[in-house]
């Protein structure tokens, strides 16, 4: 994670681990921390984005593979508090998505206060195209977003949304070139 001060003020906070930026244990703490750090300091708000051409894609697979009890324990532990800690930041928090956004990708950005998003690029919850479920706090933060029924409709069926179907529905809320 790295970050870069655009006033004093106003920090870019930029995931940086390539090529997709998978949302490892280390990553996830990485930023937790990050974040926490800046609200200690005396900073007003974030923008969460990437240093790649992809914002993020979702939680890191190839750790979840096979993984030991403690681990996935751990892991979880770690989601759902980076989740806690950026959904609930006293900072105002923009995501400027800047490449694909799918699963946990698109978690991170529906819990900052504002979406802009670049056009070509894909956002939605996926899981259940590959036979996992989101979790309740996962579909919550979707309904809360673009309302109950669209978000039933996205989530039964894993659809990841165009930049501008994502725009029409009020899953982002800007287009940025
Ligand atoms: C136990 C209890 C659990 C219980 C779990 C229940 C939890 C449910 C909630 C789940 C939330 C999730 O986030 S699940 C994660 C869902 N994520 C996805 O479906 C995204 C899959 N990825 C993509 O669609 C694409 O990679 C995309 C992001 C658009 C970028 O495309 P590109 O063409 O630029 O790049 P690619 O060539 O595809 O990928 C580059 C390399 O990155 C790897 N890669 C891509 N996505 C990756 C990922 N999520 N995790 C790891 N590695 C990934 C690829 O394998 C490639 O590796 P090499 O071949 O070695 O180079």
């Amino acid at each position: 994670v790295t970050v870069e001060m655009k006033s004093s003020k106003v920090a870019i906070v930029r995931m940086n681990r390539p090529p997709v930026n998978a949302l490892s244990k280390d990553l996830m703490h990485g930023l937790r921390r990050t974040i926490c750090d800046l609200e200690d300091n005396d900073v007003k708000g974030i923008v969460l984005t990437s240093s790649s051409k992809v914002f993020c894609a979702g939680l890191d697979l190839a750790e979840l593979l096979n993984p030991t009890q403690e681990f996935v324990s751990s892991f979880w532990k770690e989601l759902q508090g980076l989740w806690i800690t950026l959904y609930s930041s006293r900072l105002v928090t923009v995501a400027a998505v800047n490449g694909a956004a799918p699963a946990a990708g698109c978690m991170l950005a529906l819990s900052c206060d504002y979406r802009m998003m670049s056009s070509k690029n894909v956002i939605g919850m996926n899981e259940t195209k590959f036979g996992l479920f989101p979790p309740p706090w996962f579909v919550e933060l979707m309904a809360d977003t673009v309302g109950r029924r669209k978000a039933e409709m996205l989530l039964l069926q894993g659809t990841l949304l165009s930049t501008e179907d994502a725009l029409a529905c009020g899953m982002i809320d800007q287009i940025v070139e």
